[in-house]
């Protein structure tokens, strides 16, 4: 359908889920108007009157940012929550000084090549509060022709006195969102972010069905080892996820737009620490012995320089595609796993994926037994890596995440069909971003990795690229 969805229509549409992805210039409008949203829509009037936003994120552009409220709102309290250090901090605050209802937080980056990478906006209206968790950078490039992915929670109404207690959380989910998030926000240790967590404690977020996957710097140990990163994921599908016996030859699907070292060979972390974590389940056995991964257990989807020359912004869309060739050298296992970026369903094959999802398929891929969106790309920085035997969780970035499992969107629910027109009450249709079937890389695809040069074919602009 051509006509302009309404905001209220795609909010409805996408209710249970509010999984959407961002608007994309240049693709067919019915693609614009199924489950996809801009910016401005999220800010938009039509979402509750602004009392004052947080804006969480990795990159801000300030001037734009403002330009993306609607005019009444651009005098509202806003946070800017950020990991700019020295001149970058410098920068930032420059691209804020004209506007006085904005407060800076930097957040602590207490370990070395850690980056403040959550990408989150907490809404505070007259009625209620909204939490948006999502992948995109506060910059125009990144809302113009990427896929990215947006999950917008309910509007959580204000408790009434009545309902508050003096100590522990009321007004939870049985996901415990409100609680993670609360404890989330509490480890950044910012005074201006306690005055969030005041807002967030009286609200009401009973309806927030997904669970919060977040990661926070430090060496994490005891009880908090399993609060964060990858093992907050073997936490949740081990208590709460598919049952082992459902799922035993179930396939890990990782998309992303990133990868980091992973070590030289998939036993240690890829398949050794990473995979054991997303291949939990209740009940006992759905851990694979690292050594006998393959891709059939491991579906990695990420951009290959054929997607990204072939891209709506070309071979620029790689500059937020930050694969080195350093590490592509070391970790050539890793390329063995991987299938090209393709999203016809969603009329994004060309629209670059900032996204980064993550799942559990069926065998014939119809089928997923959870679904996860969030800011973590495949690196150790935002998953975590364990040591002191296993004792003790190691992370570097702030990352955030939701993640969706069945059962708490439909009682009893297993599953979510990923082919629409094959979903049933107890198997609703999830809309993922990518196609199923997924596509291995041929012999002759490559990685995109973005410090090397590209002269032998020109991009969609007809430029070649020679970086820096
Ligand atoms: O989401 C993503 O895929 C993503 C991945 C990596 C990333 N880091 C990053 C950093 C950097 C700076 C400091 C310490 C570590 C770093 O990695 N410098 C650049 C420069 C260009 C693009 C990305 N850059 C940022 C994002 C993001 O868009 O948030």
């Amino acid at each position: 359908e051509d006509h302009q969805a309404t905001f209220q229509e795609v909010m409805k549409e996408a209710s249970p889920f509010n999984f959407l992805l961002t608007k994309v210039t240049g693709i067919p409008a019915e693609f614009n108007n199924k489950l996809s949203v801009h910016i401005k829509d999220i800010l938009s009037v039509e979402m509750g009157e602004l009392v004052e936003s947080a804006q969480f994120n990795f990159m801000h552009d300030i001037p734009w940012l403002m330009e993306q409220y609607p005019a009444e709102h651009r005098s509202k309290p806003l946070l800017i929550v950020h990991g700019e250090e020295r001149q970058g901090k410098v920068t930032l605050h420059e691209g804020a000084q004209n506007f006085p209802n904005i407060t800076m937080c930097q957040a602590k980056l207490d370990m070395i090549y850690g980056t403040h990478h959550s990408k989150m906006m907490l809404l505070l209206y007259t009625n209620g509060l909204r939490v948006v968790i999502h992948t995109a950078n506060l910059i125009e490039q990144d809302w113009y022709q990427k896929t990215q992915g947006v999950w917008i929670s309910p509007l959580f109404p204000k408790l009434d006195k009545s309902q508050m207690s003096s100590d522990g959380i009321t007004g939870d989910s049985i996901t415990h969102f409100k609680k993670d998030l609360v404890e989330y926000l509490t480890m950044y240790k910012s005074f201006s972010l306690l005055r969030w967590k005041q807002h967030i404690l009286q609200h009401d977020f009973t309806s927030a069905k997904v669970f919060l996957v977040a990661s926070v710097p430090g060496r994490h140990t005891g009880e908090s080892k399993n609060k964060w990163g990858h093992m907050k994921v073997r936490k949740v599908l081990g208590k709460q996820g598919p049952q082992a016996s459902f799922v035993k030859n179930w396939s890990v699907a990782g998309q992303f737009s990133s990868v980091g070292s992973l070590g030289a060979d998939q036993s240690k972390y890829l398949c050794g620490e990473w995979l054991q974590s997303m291949l939990s389940a209740k009940g006992v056995g759905t851990l694979y012995a690292a050594k006998d991964v393959t891709i059939k257990t491991l579906k990695l989807i990420f951009p290959s320089k054929e997607n990204v020359r072939t891209s709506l912004e070309g071979y620029p869309a790689g500059a937020s595609i930050p694969y080195n060739i350093q590490n592509a050298r070391k970790q050539q296992y890793f390329h063995a796993f991987l299938h090209k970026w393709k999203a016809d369903k969603r009329g994004r094959s060309r629209a670059s994926p900032h996204i980064k999802t993550y799942a559990l398929l069926s065998p014939d891929s119809k089928n997923a037994a959870w679904f996860m969106v969030t800011s973590a790309n495949m690196s150790k920085a935002a998953w975590g890596t364990l040591e002191k035997n296993g004792n003790q969780l190691m992370i570097r970035s702030y990352e955030i995440g939701v993640m969706f499992l069945p059962e708490y969107f439909v009682d009893g629910g297993e599953q979510f069909s990923l082919v629409e027109d094959q979903s049933t009450e107890a198997t609703p249709y999830f809309p993922i971003p990518w196609d199923v079937p997924l596509e291995p890389y041929t012999k002759a695809d490559r990685p995109w990795v973005w410090d090397i040069p590209y002269t032998d074919k020109p991009d969609s602009h007809g430029n070649a690229w020679i970086p820096g």
